[in-house]
């Protein structure tokens, strides 16, 4: 089943149970899932097949950042999986993100490629430990134009810079935007924060919402709240 939604869920959780029961407590028609390296490491490929069995679009986050024949080979597999959304890295670099593209392409795959531009856990200081020079939303603009250039669907950034990546990539260009955080919740270990309204206003398509839902005392009271924020309420 697609959605009209611009909510992600992500299930961070540390087995397929745990997982599934988060998952059949959600509506394929009001949301996506996303499932990333702590589920997937335990659960394997049982748990895409578990969330597609239930209609949910599924994104799997993660992160490639290889050379570019392991990146390229990693995607397929993960497509061929029949996942709705697959992420690279998007240091790993133009001849890592075009092969990846080019054998989605060449094998008439049409998940998306998304790349990761600056993790939203970071913060400038951090950015520049690592030698990143330049402020953080330059490299964000400069990842994600590369990004574009080199055959991705859009970027993984943060709310924050979602209306810059409006003006230089277009607005079709998709910005999946985690460090989604409602009034109600903790920042947790998210440095560039965003509410769910502010995010869609700022030209994020999709927002990426895990602990705010997962960890809430009541996770369907806290995603209702999210919906009736979205719709204006
Ligand atoms: O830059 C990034 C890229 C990925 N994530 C992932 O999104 C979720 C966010 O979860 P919260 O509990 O809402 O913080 C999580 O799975 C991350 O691995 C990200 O946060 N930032």
């Amino acid at each position: 089943m697609t959605t009209q939604s611009p909510l992600i869920i992500a299930l961070d959780y540390p087995s397929l149970d745990a997982a599934l029961c988060m998952a059949d407590q959600l509506d394929p028609a009001r949301c996506r899932l996303k499932v990333g390296k702590e589920l997937f490491t335990r659960s394997g490929p049982a748990v895409l097949e578990a969330l597609h069995g239930r209609g949910f679009e599924v994104f799997l986050d993660l992160k490639f950042h290889d050379i570019p024949n392991t990146v390229a080979s990693a995607v397929q597999a993960a497509a061929e999986q029949g996942v709705w959304m697959v992420n690279v890295h998007a240091g790993g670099g133009r001849k890592m993100m075009e092969a990846a593209a080019e054998r989605l392409q060449a094998n008439a795959l049409k998940t998306h490629l998304i790349a990761v531009t600056v993790l939203t856990s970071m913060e400038a200081a951090g950015l520049n430990e690592v030698g990143v020079g330049g402020t953080l939303e330059e490299q964000v603009k400069r990842l994600a134009m590369l990004a574009k250039d080199s055959g991705m669907s859009g970027v993984v950034c943060s709310a924050q810079e979602a209306e810059a990546l409006k003006s230089c990539c277009g607005a079709d260009f998709l910005k999946v935007t985690p460090g989604i955080r409602p009034s109600f919740a903790a920042a947790n270990d998210q440095q560039r924060i965003m509410t769910p309204s502010a995010a869609m206003q700022a030209g994020s398509t999709h927002l990426v919402v895990g602990r705010p839902v997962t960890q809430a005392e009541n996770p369907m009271a806290a995603l209702e709240a999210i919906e009736t924020e979205l719709a204006g309420g």
